[in-house]
């Protein structure tokens, strides 16, 4: 069974979006990825998103770029979290993803992560956090990653000295 549900408006999403499959991946955590569009496939992203709970999955994380409606379209519909990821789009950037990803009204919350790549990592990393609430192993695995990161910077500090 899947636990983590990765959705993208389109297949160019998928550069951005294998990021966050390869943190889910690091985590040993099983997910799906699939194209789905609130735009050009509404009634498919509804199905999606209606039948998201009861298949098994635990989080929904949807990248979308431009009028960018799949995530909060997505948590309008079920009970899961929805982490939304902005694409880094080429006429503004990314920066009309960030803004329609984020500025969700009361009532339906979509966390929003940075633009782009990081923004995509951290959706990954995000959904393994909630995860692990209820998962000893993920927890775990969590903090050998946060573990790996100070290692890191510490030796980046010895190659200054
Ligand atoms: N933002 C959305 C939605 C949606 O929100 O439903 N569907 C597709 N898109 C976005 O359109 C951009 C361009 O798509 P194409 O590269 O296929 O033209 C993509 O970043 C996609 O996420």
């Amino acid at each position: 069974m899947m636990t983590v549900g990765i959705i993208m408006g389109s297949s160019s999403d998928w550069p951005t979006m294998k990021l966050a499959a390869e943190m889910l991946g690091e985590f040993d955590i099983k997910y799906e990825a699939e194209v789905v569009s609130a735009h050009r496939t509404p009634k498919e992203m509804v199905a999606y998103a209606e039948g998201a709970q009861q298949r098994g999955l635990k989080v929904i994380i949807a990248g979308a770029g431009g009028a960018a409606h799949l995530p909060g379209m997505v948590a309008s519909l079920t009970n899961l979290p929805v982490i939304g990821v902005p694409i880094e789009s080429k006429a503004l950037k990314g920066l009309d993803s960030l803004l329609s990803i984020v500025q969700m009204p009361g009532g339906i919350p979509v966390a929003t992560t940075a633009i782009g790549e990081a923004g995509a990592k951290n959706a990954g990393i995000l959904a393994a956090k909630m995860l692990a609430i209820s998962d000893e192993d993920i927890d775990l695995k969590l903090s050998q990653y946060t573990q790996s990161l100070e290692d890191k910077v510490e030796a980046m500090q010895n190659d200054l000295k």
